[in-house]
C-alpha cells in the first residue's frame, strides 16, 4: 500500500529556471519540526507541457537527491486547468494541493495548506484577501484591478473570498465526484467549486502573501480573459439556469399580458370596437 497520503500537483510551462527552488523550499518546510505533515507521505507532480526547456533533467536530478517528484510532459494537450485535472487523476494522495510552478504561492504555506484538508473540510483555499495578508507591492496594478473585478464577477456562485486563487486544495472524493469540468479555462479552483457544488462550511480558508513571479513570464494574455468570460457564462448557466428559463418565462407572461392590456386599451381585442369596422 502507499504511503503517498498527500499530492502537490504544479502545473508548468516553461518554469526550469524555478523548479529546482520550488521543490527544495516545498520539502525544506515540511520538514521543519513544526510542520503539521509528514514529508515522507508528500509527493510533488509537475504536469509540464512539453517546455523542452531542461524541466525534465531538473526534476531527475531533484529525484536522484531523494526528493519525491515526478514530472509528466504532455505532448498533445495544452492548458493549465487542463493539467492541474490530469495531475490530480495521477494523484496517489488523498489531499491534493495545486501550486503555481513560480513561486508567488509560497512554498512555506505548503505544510499549512495540505493539513487544512479533512473529511469535513473537503477544500482548501489559498486566500490573498484576508486580514494580515498582503498582496506584494510589485504586482502591477493592472492585475489588481482584473482580478477585483473577476472576483466581484464570481461572487453569486460562491462564498468563498478568493475564488480566483491558483493556490487551492481538494480532497480526492471529491474530486472525483466533479463532472463537465472545463478543461479550457484557466480559473480550475472556481470550476470545482461549483461542479462540486462545495458549501462554504467545507472549506478551509488559509490567508498567504501573494508574492511576484520569481522567473519567466505570466501566461495570462487577453485571450484567457476572453476565456474567463465565457467560463463564467456557463458557470452561471450550470448553477442558474433553471432560474434564467423561468424569469425568461416570466418575462414572456408579463409581456404578453401587457401587449393584450396595451391593445385593448386601444380597441384592437375589444370585441365591439373590431365589429364597427
Ligand atoms: N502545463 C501548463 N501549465 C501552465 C499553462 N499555463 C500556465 N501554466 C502554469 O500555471 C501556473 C500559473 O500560470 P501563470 O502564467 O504564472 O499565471 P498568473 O498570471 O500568475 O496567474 C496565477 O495567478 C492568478 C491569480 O491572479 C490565478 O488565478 C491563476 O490561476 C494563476 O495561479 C504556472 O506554474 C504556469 O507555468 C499551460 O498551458 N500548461
Amino acid at each position: 500500500m502507499s504511503s503517498i497520503r498527500y499530492s502537490v500537483i504544479v502545473p508548468a510551462f516553461r518554469e526550469n529556471g524555478n523548479i529546482r527552488a520550488l521543490v527544495t523550499r516545498i520539502f525544506g518546510a515540511l520538514a521543519q519540526v513544526n510542520s503539521p505533515v509528514n514529508p515522507a507521505e508528500v509527493e510533488v507532480i509537475i504536469v509540464d507541457d512539453n517546455s523542452r526547456d531542461g524541466s525534465v533533467e531538473t526534476v531527475e536530478g531533484l529525484r536522484r537527491e531523494g526528493y519525491n517528484v515526478r514530472i509528466i510532459v504532455r505532448t498533445t494537450e495544452r492548458g493549465l486547468s487542463s493539467a492541474v485535472v490530469r495531475g490530480f487523476r495521477e494523484a496517489q494522495g488523498d489531499s491534493m494541493l495545486c501550486m503555481d510552478a513560480d513561486l508567488q504561492h509560497p512554498p512555506e504555506y505548503v505544510p499549512a495548506m495540505l493539513a487544512s484538508m479533512s473529511p469535513t473540510k473537503q477544500f482548501a483555499l489559498g486566500t490573498r484577501y484576508a486580514a494580515g495578508v498582503e498582496i506584494d507591492e510589485g504586482w502591477p496594478l493592472y492585475r489588481r484591478v482584473i482580478s477585483s473585478g473577476a472576483r466581484m464577477l464570481a461572487l453569486p456562485l460562491t462564498s468563498a473570498s478568493d475564488p480566483m486563487s491558483g493556490f487551492f486544495g481538494i480532497r480526492k472524493e471529491t474530486f472525483l465526484k466533479a463532472r463537465n469540468l472545463n478543461s479550457d479555462g484557466f480559473k480550475i479552483a472556481l470550476d470545482l467549486l461549483v461542479k462540486c457544488a462545495i458549501p462554504g462550511d467545507a472549506i478551509a480558508e488559509v490567508p498567504f502573501s501573494f508574492g511576484v513571479r520569481a522567473e519567466g513570464e505570466s501566461k495570462l494574455t487577453g485571450k484567457v480573459m476572453i476565456r474567463y468570460l465565457e467560463q463564467l457564462a456557463e458557470l452561471y448557466w450550470y448553477s442558474f439556469s433553471s432560474l434564467i428559463v423561468f424569469a425568461a418565462i416570466l418575462l414572456f407572461v408579463v409581456f404578453v399580458l401587457l401587449a393584450r392590456s396595451v391593445l385593448s386599451s386601444y380597441g384592437g381585442l375589444d370585441g365591439k370596437a373590431q365589429s364597427k369596422y
